[in-house]
């Protein structure tokens, strides 16, 4: 669960990227995120995952208070999320296999756990033939479904997707989105920034709208425009 109560985020110089922000997001929700250039939508994330703090408020993710959050419960917060972002930032010199294990690696998992867990997720965005080929031989949205598999692999509560379809073409954003969806259907929470509209249309989640660092609208509005 997330729980934006009256968050203000302030930057150093003054700008307000979010104001007085109110807004809930339950376990299991599927919620697209909406909104222009400079809207908020990056704080918005950003607080959420705990990579800037919040200026005033209460802000509540999966169980940890982030205001006053301790240095060391960081890792743990991070560990019950999984990130994609829209440039799918894998690591070059891996191949997908070990791009998948590496997101295990760093939490000390035991070597069978990773030998079980990743062949299961590659299966899942279905990219298991492709598990020796490195990011360079896929395509965009291989790599993006790959970024996915790593997200996953965790089993986290929660997956943040910051425009995931923004480098892909429209056929694999359908793709990535209907693999989220599904991802949704077993229980896990997604949240989705995207600019795109037709996207949202095909879709029957919910939709907040973010403009000058307020939330403009939750849920229906975006439906009369069709
Ligand atoms: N580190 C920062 N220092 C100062 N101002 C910032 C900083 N980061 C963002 N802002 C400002 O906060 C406001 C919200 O920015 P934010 O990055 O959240 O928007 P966004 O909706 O994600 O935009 P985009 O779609 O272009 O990524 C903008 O006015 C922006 O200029």
């Amino acid at each position: 669960m997330i729980e934006f109560k009256n968050v203000s985020k302030v930057y150093p110089n003054g700008t307000y990227g979010l104001k007085d922000v109110n807004v809930r997001i339950d376990d299991g929700e599927f919620v697209f995120v909406l909104g222009a250039s400079g809207a908020g939508k990056s704080t918005f994330l950003k607080l959420i995952m705990h990579e800037e703090k919040v200026t005033s408020g209460e802000l509540v993710v999966n169980g940890f208070s982030l205001a006053g959050l301790k240095q060391r419960e960081v890792p743990k917060l991070r560990r019950s999320m999984g990130i994609v972002f829209q440039d799918f930032r894998l690591i070059p010199s891996m191949n997908v296999y070990d791009n998948v294990a590496f997101a295990l690696r760093v939490t000390d998992t035991p070597y069978r756990e990773i030998r079980k867990r990743v062949p299961f997720v590659l299966d899942l965005v279905g990219l298991i033939h492709k598990a020796k080929n490195m990011p360079n031989e896929l395509s965009g949205g291989e790599q993006q479904r790959v970024a996915l598999a790593r997200a996953l692999v965790n089993k986290p509560a929660l997956i943040i997707a910051d425009e995931p379809t923004g480098n892909i073409d429209p056929e694999m954003s359908m793709e990535i989105v209907d693999m989220l969806d599904s991802i949704n259907k077993v229980g896990t929470t997604i949240l989705m920034v995207t600019h795109e509209h037709e996207l949202i249309r095909r879709y029957d989640h919910r939709v907040i709208t973010i403009e000058g660092g307020s939330i403009l609208s939750d849920r229906p509005d975006w439906r009369d425009a069709r």
